[in-house]
């Protein structure tokens, strides 16, 4: 049985004083079953864990390396110092802002497991890639490039967001969502075999708000969201944690 996951993604938002907003999350979070998992910016991971203990922590991105001369960057082992436990990795605006490809993102991930944190990975196609019909096949190839031999449902957690979706408004139909995270569930087995297959949790990205959640968490191997701007307010981010909950019932 997979704990599904309610996260958000803060992305570059957020001050101390948005912290406030943790505590009607974590009220949720202890109302359910579901885990809730917030990555904000990498100068808040220590307070949030401080001011949410109920709410899992996570950073936005990681070095591959676990130390050295690289300004600006951090390694996963300073995400996890800080209180994070999970860290998300090759989000399309990583890929795209930093040109990010799959070895990159590979490398990181095995980082990220050897400071013993969860990976959430991001796959995702862009539009045209969708109208070309080739959104399997970009899929597939990002899970074979972007994950490391070794994930398990301890260790990883597969984030598929659409690129065309994210921030936009737009959201892939319900059986549209079903027929990759599908695709992402048999790969998985095939790959890893049909125990760790089932054991990775998959979430959807991309515009789900209060409004879709339900309908969202309802298709099949979708095991909770990854959520940008519908996680910055407690007033948006609940409503999606409890339709995640009455989900899991
Ligand atoms: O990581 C989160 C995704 O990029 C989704 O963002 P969004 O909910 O603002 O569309």
């Amino acid at each position: 049985m997979r704990r599904k996951l309610a996260a958000g993604n803060w992305k570059m938002n957020g001050t101390t004083a948005d912290l406030a907003e943790l505590s009607a999350m974590a009220d949720a979070a202890v109302r359910g079953d579901a885990e809730v998992l917030i990555c904000p910016p990498a100068t808040l991971i220590s307070a949030a864990k401080s001011a949410a203990t109920e709410i899992a922590i996570g950073g936005q991105d990681c070095h591959a390396q676990s130390a050295g001369a690289h300004t600006g960057d951090l390694a996963a082992g300073m995400l996890s110092d800080a209180g994070a436990s999970h860290v998300i990795l090759g989000h399309s605006e990583r890929r795209a802002d930093h040109d990010e490809h799959d070895d990159d993102v590979r490398a990181k991930c095995r980082a990220a497991w050897d400071a013993g944190l969860v990976a959430v990975v991001c796959v995702g196609e862009t539009l045209a890639e969708r109208e070309a019909q080739n959104t399997l096949d970009i899929i597939g190839g990002q899970m074979a490039g972007s994950i490391p031999d070794g994930a398990t449902g301890h260790n990883t957690v597969i984030a598929y967001e659409p690129v065309w979706a994210i921030g936009t408004g737009k959201v892939p139909t319900t059986d549209q969502i079903g027929d990759v995270h599908d695709f992402i569930r048999a790969r998985l087995e095939r790959r890893f075999g049909a125990g760790v297959g089932r054991s990775v949790r998959l979430l959807y990205g991309g515009s789900v708000k209060a409004g879709n959640a339900a309908d969202i968490f309802a298709v099949s191997n979708v095991d909770g969201a990854l959520v940008g701007g519908a996680s910055l307010k407690a007033a948006d981010f609940v409503p999606i944690i409890e339709a995640l909950n009455a989900s899991s019932t």
